[in-house]
């Protein structure tokens, strides 16, 4: 297996004169669960679906797992992938087994395989029920059973978590972390940045067709340089207490909420302030370093 087993090199796509994808460089070792944020319309799923050899590429390249996804041996490598679409098409006559079987033999994999993942993604007992009843986030278990087919080395999951609700969010997030220990590789997309940021090993940020940011989350928090917030608990004249011994570190904002005190400064202020503030004895009764979300991360590349 190669080193890298996504490489992508100045990537670009126009549909007529609309650039969605403009020259991406990515690339994601074996094992990695990368994560994909980004405005709609960004290029997410453009570039997902470059990779996965169904819509041409305009102008440079893409090798997973060393293949070029427009070369001659790309259909062998794609055996070895599995895709959960944005919007997965399912017919809404066929049961959910059915429907798997269908895919089954789509991608000739063994249908001997499907009921095991039908259990694998909870849906065991809606086996012989119709795809016309199943509810949003049914179907969507039933689009990651079908990506699921033919132990995939590779995943790119679209929006997977859409429609599901949180247990079944946490059950999803469960499976990943068993692929990934299986060593899967997989590379998803979601809006819900709260959920992805605690899970995912490496992301880009995609804006407007390009890569604005790649690395963990707390290196694009710390590239971003984006303030620290410190919340201290405590009793009568905490307030007073805290300005008093944080004099001389530049602090962007103290708010008092109920018995909180919330200090907001630069990271590199966070240290010093931290020292003087154990001075305080008592008088703090708990104390939190909150770091930017992901969120706060996303929307300070936008801005920036
Ligand atoms: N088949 C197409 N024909 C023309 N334009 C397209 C086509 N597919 C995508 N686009 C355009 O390419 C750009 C990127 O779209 P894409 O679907 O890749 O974004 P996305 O980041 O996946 O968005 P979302 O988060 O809304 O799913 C958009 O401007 C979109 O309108």
């Amino acid at each position: 297996m190669a080193s890298t087993i996504v490489e992508a090199r100045g990537v670009t796509k126009d549909f007529g004169t609309v650039q969605a994808v403009r020259g991406v460089d990515l690339s994601i070792a074996p094992g990695e669960l990368f994560g994909l944020i980004g405005h709609n319309g960004a290029g997410k799923s453009t570039l997902f679906k470059m990779m996965l050899g169904l819509i041409p590429i305009t102008s440079g390249e893409i090798r997973l797992d060393g293949e070029p996804v427009n070369g001659p041996r790309f259909r062998e490598t794609r055996r070895k992938i599995g895709y959960l679409p944005e919007n997965v098409v399912l017919y809404d006559n066929l049961t959910g087994l059915e429907t798997l079987y269908f895919f089954a033999d789509l991608k000739a994999v063994p249908r001997r395989e499907c009921a095991g993942l039908l259990d694998k993604v909870g849906l065991s007992h809606a086996a012989g029920r119709r795809v016309r009843e199943y509810s949003k986030g049914m179907r969507q278990r039933l689009g990651f059973a079908q990506a699921l087919l033919g132990t995939p080395r590779l995943l790119f999951l679209d929006e997977p978590t859409t429609g599901l609700d949180p247990g079944a969010i946490r059950d999803f997030y469960r499976i990943l972390r068993e692929l990934k220990g299986e060593g899967v590789t997989m590379v998803l997309t979601s809006h819900i940045l709260a959920e992805i940021q605690e899970r995912v090993d490496r992301l880009a940020v995609m804006e407007g067709g390009l890569i604005r940011a790649t690395g963990t989350v707390q290196a694009l928090r710390e590239a971003m340089n984006l303030p620290l917030t410190l919340e201290i608990a405590g009793g009568a004249g905490l307030a007073e207490q805290v300005g008093r011994v944080l004099e001389g570190i530049a602090i962007e904002s103290i708010e008092e909420a109920g018995s909180v005190l919330h200090i907001c400064l630069p990271r590199e202020a966070k240290m010093p302030a931290l020292a003087r503030l154990a001075t305080l004895g008592d008088t703090m009764r708990d104390l939190r370093v909150r770091e930017p979300s992901l969120e706060d991360v996303f929307f300070g590349y936008r801005n920036g």
